[in-house]
């Protein structure tokens, strides 16, 4: 069997990796961004003259309801993670990540770890999120498509 899973309907891979992979009763989510499928991002913009704006709430949210997406299609949620990894390109931008980041988790929630990193793939993106939760197989939806 194979259990990498990519997901139909959600931003493609830009790589050759799936959007998830199971193990056992884990499944590890890739890295993930505010990308849209449409190849946007949520919480960018950029004016006629180029000036970017760039809110890290906005993409935190949206990272974290694409993972939402992704561990739905694995037949799970996000009651479900164990661990994250959040990469930052800037430490300035931690207090709006953590006032969104408690939205959606708590201290019973997934152990976290969290650095800055030097970039991210694409300019606009001021974060990206990649996790691991404990979704037993007996719970798979069967929506997930191999890849
Ligand atoms: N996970 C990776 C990229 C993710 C990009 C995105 O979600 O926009 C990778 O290259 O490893």
């Amino acid at each position: 069997m194979n259990d990498a899973i990519l997901v139909e309907g959600k931003a493609a891979p830009r790589g050759r990796f799936p959007h998830l992979r199971r193990a056992g009763d884990l499944v590890f989510v890739s890295g993930t961004s505010s990308r849209r499928p449409d190849g946007t991002f949520a919480g960018a913009s950029a004016d006629a003259m180029g000036v970017t704006d760039l809110d890290v709430r906005e993409q935190t949210r949206a990272v974290i309801e694409n993972i939402r997406d992704l561990l739905e299609a694995a037949g799970g949620g996000l009651s479900d993670v164990v661990s994250v990894t959040t990469y930052l390109v800037s430490m300035n931008d931690f207090g709006g990540y953590n006032e969104v980041y408690g939205e959606y988790f708590d201290e019973t929630g997934p152990a976290r770890t969290t650095v800055a990193v030097h970039q991210l793939p694409h300019p606009h993106l001021l974060i990206e999120i990649s996790c691991v939760a404990h979704i037993p197989r007996a719970t798979r939806t069967g929506k997930e498509g191999g890849a």
